[in-house]
Parts: C-alpha cells; sequence; structure tokens
C-alpha cells in the first residue's frame, strides 16, 4: 500500500467517483483508496476506468469500475446499488464527471447546452439522488460535487457549464439543509486551472490559449489533480465533520481576480 500520502482514516469505507477514469477524478479516487478505503469508479467509457483500478490495485488498494453514463437515472441506480451492496454501505459519493467545451453563447446549440447541462446538473442529481438513498438508510455520508467558481461569477464561452455549476452549488446548498439532521453533508469543491487532459482538450488547447489562462492566476501555476484531490480528501474525511453546503476553492485566487496597479509592489 502506498503510505506515503495516505493513513488508514478511510478504512472499511467505501466510496463512489463519478469520472474516476480520468483527471482529478481518478486522483481523488486514488486518494481515497491509499487512505485504506474501497472506491468504486464510474464513467462512460471502461478503458480508463479499467487503468485507474489497476493504478489502485498495483499500489495495494481496492478498487472496481462500473460503466455508466451519468445522464441514465435507471443506469445511475443500477451502478450505485452495485456499489454500495458489493461493500454493503457507501460512505462518499464524488460527483467529478463533467461535459465542457468553449462557444459563443449564440453558437451553442440546444444539444449542446442539454448534453452540458445534462451532464453536470441531472447527472449530479441522479447520482446524488441515488447514493442518499443509501446513506440516509445508514445515518451517515458525505457527498462532494466538483464545481468551478464560475458557478457564482459566470464565465463568458461556458455559459452552459456555469449555468449548471450554479445549479449544483444550489442543489448542495438546499439538500445540505434538508439531509443534515439525517447525518448526511454534501459540500462542493471548485478547483481552479487543473492540468488534465480533458480540460486541456476543452479549455486551453493551444498553446496561446494556455498561456492566457495561466497569466490569470495570482499563484502564477496550474494545479494538479493530485493538488486537487487533497482538499477533496478533507471535505469528504471525518475532519470536516462539522462542514456541509460550503465551497472550497481550490485556485491559485484565480476568481478574485489580479491586480490593476502598476506598482511593483501590489502588481500580480
Ligand atoms: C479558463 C479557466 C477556467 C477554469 C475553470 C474550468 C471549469 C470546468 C472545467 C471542466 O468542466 S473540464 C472537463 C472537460 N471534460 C470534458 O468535457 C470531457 C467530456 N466531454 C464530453 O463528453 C463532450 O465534450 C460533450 C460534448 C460535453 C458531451 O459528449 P456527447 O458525446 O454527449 O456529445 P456529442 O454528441 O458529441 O455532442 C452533443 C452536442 O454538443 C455539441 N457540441 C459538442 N462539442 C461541441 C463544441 N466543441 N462546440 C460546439 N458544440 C459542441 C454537439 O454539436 C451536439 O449538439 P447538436 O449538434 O446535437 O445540437
Ligand atoms: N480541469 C480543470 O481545470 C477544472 C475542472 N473542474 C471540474 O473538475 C471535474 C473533473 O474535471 P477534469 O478531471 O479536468 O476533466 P476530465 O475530462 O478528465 O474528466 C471528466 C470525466 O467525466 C466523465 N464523464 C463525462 N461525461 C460523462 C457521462 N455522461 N457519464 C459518466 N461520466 C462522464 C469522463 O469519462 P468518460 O468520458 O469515460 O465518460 C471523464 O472521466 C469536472 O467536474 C470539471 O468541471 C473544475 C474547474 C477546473
Amino acid at each position: 500500500m502506498n503510505k506515503e500520502v495516505g493513513s488508514d482514516e478511510f478504512t472499511g469505507r467505501t466510496a463512489l467517483v463519478t469520472g474516476g477514469g480520468t483527471g482529478i477524478g481518478r486522483a481523488t479516487a486514488r486518494r481515497w483508496a491509499a487512505g485504506g478505503g474501497h472506491v468504486t469508479v464510474l464513467g462512460r467509457r471502461e478503458e480508463p476506468l479499467r487503468a485507474t483500478v489497476e493504478l489502485i490495485e498495483a499500489a495495494g488498494g481496492s478498487a472496481d469500475a462500473v460503466a455508466c453514463d451519468v445522464r441514465d437515472p435507471a443506469a445511475v441506480e443500477t451502478a450505485v446499488d452495485r456499489a454500495a451492496e458489493r461493500a454493503g454501505r457507501l460512505d462518499v459519493l464524488v460527483n467529478n464527471a463533467a461535459g465542457n467545451f468553449v462557444a459563443a453563447g449564440e453558437d451553442i446549440s440546444p444539444g449542446g447546452w442539454k448534453a452540458v447541462i445534462d451532464i453536470v446538473l441531472n447527472g449530479t442529481f441522479h447520482c446524488t439522488r441515488a447514493a442518499a438513498r443509501h446513506m440516509l438508510d445508514q445515518g451517515s455520508g458525505s457527498v462532494l460535487n466538483v464545481i468551478a467558481s464560475y458557478a457564482w461569477h459566470g464565465h463568458p464561452g461556458t455559459a452552459h457549464s456555469a449555468a449548471a455549476k450554479a445549479g449544483v452549488l444550489a442543489m448542495t446548498r438546499s439538500l445540505a439543509v434538508e439531509w443534515a439532521p439525517r447525518g448526511v453533508r454534501l459540500n462542493c469543491l471548485a478547483p481552479g486551472p487543473t492540468e488534465t487532459e480533458g480540460a486541456s482538450a476543452a479549455l486551453w488547447p493551444t498553446e496561446a490559449a494556455r498561456a492566457r489562462v495561466l497569466a490569470s492566476v495570482p499563484a502564477g501555476r496550474f494545479t494538479t489533480p493530485e493538488e486537487v484531490a487533497e482538499s477533496a480528501a478533507f471535505l469528504i474525511s471525518d475532519r470536516a465533520a462539522y462542514i456541509t453546503g460550503e465551497v472550497l476553492t481550490v485556485d491559485g485566487g484565480q476568481w478574485l481576480g489580479k491586480s490593476v496597479y502598476t506598482d511593483e509592489r501590489v502588481r500580480t
């Protein structure tokens, strides 16, 4: 077992990570498994899911995979029930699956709008509803929804994704209050620009685009899936037991914006 980041804090517990075959989802699944927990990774393509499972097992962890499209509520219910039944319980759900592309508002087709809203907002609801039925029965559970800061400040070029993430944030806060008396917490994590294949292809496909994104981050660097996963691990752990309905932003100060002044002591 890889003990360098792990402890045994997730031993005996089970998590489901959507979009667990790539990027932030894969790193979060690996972090959970390094803490001793069992993880099921879910996504549409079997090959990347299998690769995540192999990485976890090679490090001595425990994982399995289920192929499923989060837009299909019946398939989601079957997949979530399978994950819960295999482990006898479901402690954590990480809603990380997403779809995105850059387009001017007037160029987003109805089908493009629907695809992103269906994956991000409706898919998150389907997974949350299916998982919560197990968690509410158990009287405990933690749901982490991966959003983006444009859920509250908006973002030209990704109106569909911003609208969907805003919906996820409102849903998180609503259900956090509804389910707090029954032991189920829900929080959001808002990463900043993170080097993943999916985001690079969808959002900064050229060197020039990448440089513009980088220039918007006061910390002066992209983050990594592993760094984001460390914050995810905190929010889903018992160390965050009194935190619900919150958003943790992990973006190197990006959404706060950069200084407009030229004095070198305050210039960013
Ligand atoms: C700049 C700094 C910002 C930092 C914050 C960033 C915050 C968020 C980041 C992310 O979310 S990164 C995650 C990125 N990962 C992915 O997007 C991976 C998964 N992506 C997909 O599955 C696809 O891209 C998808 C389009 C979202 C969905 O795939 P699906 O197979 O269901 O769709 P299609 O059948 O291919 O198309 C449906 C619909 O969408 C239209 N469309 C697809 N791509 C584009 C595009 N590039 N531009 C315009 N329109 C597009 C497509 O034409 C279809 O519409 P209709 O033709 O049917 O109307
Ligand atoms: N990278 C970044 O800069 C940022 C990312 N985020 C958020 O972080 C999360 C992870 O992003 P990132 O790792 O970069 O992106 P990836 O593209 O690597 O991950 C997206 C994952 O979602 C899965 N997925 C997409 N559509 C579906 C679907 N319909 N059903 C099931 N699974 C699906 C994909 O697998 P498959 O295609 O096999 O289904 C893939 O594993 C997302 O929620 C994203 O919005 C937020 C801010 C910044």
